[in-house]
């Protein structure tokens, strides 16, 4: 179809030469776009939308900055023109392109693209049927397919389209009528489910990417066998920037470089690869240690009921504790120690917490600080469930997510409604071994779940500790303190989180039953004074470089 006759036809004329086209089993060479098949590098995907392009811009000199900046494909999304007016954009923006080596593909208009005579189309569920665009377009012509859910992605992936499109992985307000958001760990279903029917598709994600949140959807939607995101998509974070060349370029390069929370790669963390027991818990004793000699800053975000006893338990293992939920202060706390981590225990939030876990969340994580969250009372009601999603989906990255079992088992999607905020019960052992082992691989964290057995798992290794003693369950703040512990052994060991946190709970459960052996332990309240000092004593005792207090510990490994 000529450029002309594209333009001249009705929109009714259009759908049937498509319907012809459709009939038509292989297409004749002249529809063909371009003799080969170019080459696909979704990397930086640019989506236009001249709506959002600032004052005085144009399109034309804005992608071309973007791609100077990085981008490697555009997409021209340009919902509010005709066909006259789209293709004579198209062409200008093609000679654009054309210069650089990029794709530029047409959203929506097989017609257009055809006209254009660019490298190809990028098509939803609305649009035109893949198989007509494709016998339409030819086979060198890259045809790109949305999907918004698992049953979409089974379909597209079923399909020959050259790659596939996830979203929106954030609500946007560049595309009103977009489906319900999948955050990263929808997108990672998909890509897993992609994987399963097309293993070498490739995948890019949309919807609200920012430089923000743009390392945490890629390391989030990881799955665990397959491709990873082959690229990212945005509309708004170059379109709307004053200095798109810069945008692009510094997305790029946050694409490019690992996320701070990501750990070294695995030969670099050996200690626990194969459950040595001696070996681990000499790490064990080096991590208490280390807490003793680096003395790490614990910013808590945490709730009043229990901000004296995490001071005085981050004390006494020789941390450095500061309660402070001012806003102003967030990043300074996340920035000024060169050892440091934060908690956010929800256990008396609201909206004005909820902004300040965001903010506290995304400024540690940009430092490269571990953060622990503790979804306390998860499950009691709508507003807390409501939180330990918007913490998980939208605030970027959390290390460790430390809960009892009825918390965990909320965060895992359970939706158990609890009384209060103590202990909810659930299955066996070996059935909440693979709730935790589940929330650990979707998050790509680790998850410590306490109770009278402790199962601590980064979704691959599992460790299960039966230290402990009943009065802890006594104590208020007991188990919330122990968040103050596992980021006091994050901010000193970030090599290998699970490590870290098994240094941590053993440390605070023997610490509990040397307590109780103690003269004079009678109860919860002189416990949990005796239970300060055996902290003390333990970190003192690992100092010294001797170990002999572990031969009680009770752990198994998975
Ligand atoms: C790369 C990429 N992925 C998804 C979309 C969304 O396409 P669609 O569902 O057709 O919605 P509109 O863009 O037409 O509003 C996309 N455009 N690009
Ligand atoms: C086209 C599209 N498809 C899903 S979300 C979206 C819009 C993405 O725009 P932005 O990057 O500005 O959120």
């Amino acid at each position: 179809m000529s450029e002309q006759a594209a333009m001249m036809m009705s929109d009714s004329a259009k759908d049937a030469v498509m319907h012809m086209a459709a009939m038509t089993p292989s297409p004749p060479p002249s529809m063909s776009m371009s003799p080969a098949k170019p080459k696909l590098d979704l990397t930086l995907y640019l989506v236009t939308s001249s709506s959002l392009l600032p004052p005085g811009a144009t399109l034309e000199s804005h992608i071309e900055a973007a791609i100077k900046g990085g981008v490697t494909i555009v997409q021209l999304r340009e919902k509010n023109l005709d066909t006259a007016p789209f293709i004579a954009l198209g062409k200008r923006v093609h000679s654009i392109t054309k210069k650089y080596g990029v794709p530029l593909l047409i959203n929506d208009r097989v017609d257009v693209a055809l006209a254009v005579g660019c490298e190809g189309a990028h098509i939803g569920w609305d649009d035109m049927e893949y198989t007509t665009a494709r016998n339409i377009l030819g086979p060198t012509a890259i045809i790109g397919l949305s999907v918004s859910n698992l049953t979409q992605a089974s379909l597209a992936a079923s399909t020959t389209t050259d790659y596939i499109g996830i979203g929106p992985v954030f609500p946007t307000r560049t595309k009103p009528d977009a489906s319900t958001p999948l955050y990263p760990s929808g997108v990672r279903q998909i890509l897993g489910l992609i994987h399963s029917k097309r293993p070498e598709l490739p995948s890019v994600a949309i919807g609200s990417i920012n430089a923000t949140n743009l390392q945490a959807v890629l390391y989030k939607s990881r799955p665990t066998e397959g491709l990873p995101l082959a690229g990212v998509a945005v509309v708004s974070a170059i379109i709307s920037s004053t200095d798109p060349e810069s945008a692009a370029s510094g997305l790029l390069s946050l694409y490019k470089s690992p996320a701070p929370w990501a750990p070294p790669p695995p030969s670099q963390s050996t200690a626990f690869t194969h459950f040595y027991l001696p070996l681990i818990l000499d790490k064990v004793v080096t991590i208490i240690r280390s807490i003793k000699e680096h003395k790490p800053l614990v910013h808590h975000i945490t709730n009043a009921v229990v901000k004296n006893f995490s001071a005085n338990v981050t004390l006494a293992i020789g941390g450095s504790p500061i309660m402070s939920d001012n806003f102003e202060e967030a990043a300074d706390l996340a920035a000024i120690a060169p050892q440091s981590a934060c908690l956010v225990n929800m256990g008396t939030s609201g909206p004005a917490e909820r902004r300040l876990y965001a903010l506290a969340i995304r400024e540690n994580n940009k430092a490269g600080k571990p953060v622990v969250f503790d979804p306390v009372g998860a499950g009691a009601t709508g507003m807390r469930k409501e939180t330990v999603r918007w913490v998980l989906d939208e605030c970027g990255y959390v290390d460790v997510i430390k809960g009892n079992e009825g918390e965990i088992r909320t965060v895992a999607g359970e939706g158990i409604r609890m009384k209060g905020v103590d202990s909810g019960a659930g299955g066996g052992i070996d059935e909440l071994v693979k709730v935790v082992k589940g929330v650990a691989a979707r998050e790509r964290n680790v998850v410590v779940t306490t109770g009278v057995t402790d199962v601590l798992s980064d979704g691959s290794r599992t460790v299960l500790v039966s230290n402990g003693h009943p009065f802890q369950a006594l104590v208020t703040g007991m188990g919330c303190a122990l968040g103050s512990v596992l980021c006091a052994a994050l901010a000193v060991n970030k090599d290998d989180k699970l490590m870290s946190c098994l240094a941590a709970v053993l440390l605070y459960n023997v610490a509990a039953e040397r307590a109780v052996k103690r003269d004079g332990a009678r109860g919860p309240g002189s416990f949990s004074v005796a239970f300060l000092d055996e902290l003390y004593e333990i970190g003192e005792i690992c100092a010294r470089g001797e170990g002999g207090w572990l031969d009680s510990v009770k752990v198994e490994f998975m």
